[in-house]
């Protein structure tokens, strides 16, 4: 008998059909605390949650019979994928369960916030009959911009038509052929938000989109817009947003997500006349619920059978002898796709991995897997990609994958090469393990180099001319950027050069600007990989 544990609300019909399974039986018990869960998880086979539960490494090490851990929805921040690996723990999600209720909920608060529905209603009930405060704005014929065109993005937009707005739509996998099928105009971050009358948000929270609406971006903005996000908190800057509604640049905002949730009580949203806020609820409709624990249950019920099952968010097993052979390429191939994702700008359409040496002799499919997700995780958020599903998103998402594969090993043992189109270019990597140097980037572009795939590089396309290294060196020193290795590389003498500096710290963006007003620079590129 397996026994499975639902630690947060989550629909009675949605985990009815563990409740009926002759082999399961299911203890519900919503808000244990963590010391609550670590004392009793040891005795369970699986565990359901939504996105209170917080599974942590210590819930994980308690769990001596766990095997999996369910998540009734998207988002896997509330759960440590790192420790669920390592102890051989499956963690699945429900990734399309929940994108129709939110899409809605998202245009609920836009509605809301265009119509100042809130506001209007508290004062109505307080007995105060005033109509001349809360004159709203139409969406029709109104820009709308989405970031991120994903599952729920993509729903918006498709919405938005209906209501006669205009979309412009950006997402780093969004090419030209498909924005123009789905009738939206594929736009850069800088256009929506100098051009948008409302915005809104539908990418995961990484790196990369934390505070991608910030001050600098309320500086540019087209004055009026009207702000939603249902994504996740922190992907707009909470406190430059609150000074531009109070400059007077955003007209309202709506917002679903917080970067620490609850917020506080003094948060700044939560008394605004012009900020509306729900606790987290875009996911919260009878029907979404339903279909997440439905997906999700069924999930687990084939784990625990040994049955074949899918949206596993972490590592499958690999036969022994490729791993053998595999396993020491796997960060340098991970760390390749990274770097090559942060080199590479456009729409990513296809990713061709060559291998070459005796690495070529096995099954290479588990490194692709590594490449890839290095690929996408720079832009999906490593939260979500993962060795199980980073060739099913590529796929999902229309990438090209093309593999090569050579026994000449071009000087090296083994050499794996990336190389990555997009509408803009096409860019190359390559890497192998140096016998006692570990591993080394080769060549980046068509030039040969010697990297260490670590910490915080730049890369420098310039000019092969006297006095270059001085100039970067003087603006780095003068930005108080430590330089810790340096490398050039040129094909010929006088030509077309790069050069990859590893710094001890991140640099400013505007020093990265500042770069390229040197004389025979031409560009400047931070890229860092952990
Ligand atoms: N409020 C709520 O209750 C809910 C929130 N969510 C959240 O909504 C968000 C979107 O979910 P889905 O559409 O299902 O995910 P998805 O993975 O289908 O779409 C996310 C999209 O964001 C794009 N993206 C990544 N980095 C970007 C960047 N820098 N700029 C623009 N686009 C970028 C990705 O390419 C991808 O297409 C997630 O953060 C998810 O956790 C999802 C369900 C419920
Ligand atoms: O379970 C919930 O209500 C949260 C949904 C969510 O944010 C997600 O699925 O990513």
């Amino acid at each position: 008998m397996f026994k499975v544990l639902v630690s947060d609300p989550i629909s009675d019909m949605g985990i009815q059909q563990l409740m009926d399974a002759q082999d399961i039986s299911v203890d519900k018990k919503p808000g244990l605390s963590e010391d609550e869960l670590v004392a009793i998880i040891g005795q369970y086979d699986a565990l359901l949650v939504r996105s209170q539960t917080r599974v942590t490494e210590r819930v994980m090490e308690a769990g001596k019979q766990l095997k999996v851990v369910g998540r009734a929805g998207v988002g896997v921040d509330n759960i440590d994928l790192e420790a669920a690996t390592q102890r051989g723990i499956i963690v699945i999600n429900a990734p399309d369960g929940n994108t129709i209720t939110t899409c809605e909920h998202t245009f609920a608060m836009m509605m809301a916030v265009a119509r100042h529905i809130p506001q209007a209603y508290l004062k109505t009930v307080g007995g105060v009959w005033d109509r001349k405060s809360f004159v709203g704005v139409e969406l029709r014929n109104k820009v709308l911009g989405v970031l991120g065109m994903g599952r729920i993005g993509s729903e918006v937009a498709k919405r938005a038509k209906a209501f006669g707005m205009e979309i412009m739509g950006y997402d780093p996998f969004l090419t030209e052929e498909r924005a123009e099928k789905m009738g939206i105009k594929l736009s850069s971050v800088e256009d929506i938000v100098r051009n948008a009358d409302f915005m809104t948000v539908h990418t995961p929270l990484t790196p990369e989109t934390r505070h991608m609406i910030g001050k600098a971006q309320f500086e540019i903005m087209k004055p009026g817009m009207r702000i939603v996000n249902c994504a996740r908190g922190g992907i707009i800057d909470e406190y430059a947003l609150v000074e531009a509604v109070d400059q007077g640049i955003v007209a309202g905002a709506a917002f679903d997500v917080f970067e620490v949730e609850p917020p506080t009580e003094d948060h700044p949203f939560l008394k605004h006349p012009k900020i509306i806020v729900t606790p987290h609820l875009g996911a919260s409709t009878v029907e979404a619920q339903e279909n997440v624990a439905i997906d999700v249950s069924e999930q687990v019920l084939h784990i625990l059978r040994n049955e074949p099952f899918r949206n596993a968010v972490n590592m499958p097993p690999i036969p022994a002898d490729v791993l053998n052979k595999l396993q020491p390429y796997f960060s340098l191939g991970e760390r390749l796709g990274s770097f090559i994702a942060q080199l590479t700008e456009g729409a990513v359409e296809e990713i061709t991995v060559s291998y070459s040496g005796d690495v070529a002799d096995v099954d290479t499919q588990p490194l692709t897997r590594h490449i890839v997700k290095g690929i996408l995780s720079h832009h999906l958020g490593s939260e979500q990609v993962n060795l199980v599903n980073s060739m099913h998103l590529a796929k999902q998402r229309g990438l090209n994958i093309v593999t090569q594969k050579s026994n000449a090993a071009k000087g090296f043992t083994n050499l794996l090469s990336v190389t990555l189109r997009t509408k803009k270019e096409e860019r190359l990597v390559a890497g192998t393990l140096l016998n006692g140097y570990g591993a080394r980037i080769v060549q980046i572009d068509k030039f040969p180099v010697d990297v260490a795939p670590e910490g915080n590089l730049i890369l420098v396309s310039h000019n092969d001319k006297p006095g270059i290294i001085g100039r970067v060196g003087t603006l780095l020193g003068s930005n108080d950027v430590n330089i810790a290795t340096m490398q050039v590389g040129r094909k010929i003498v006088g030509g077309a050069a790069i050069m990859v500096l590893t710094v001890d710290k991140g640099v400013p963006k505007n020093v990265l600007t500042d770069f390229a007003q040197l004389p025979d620079i031409n560009n400047a590129k931070e890229i860092i990989l952990f």
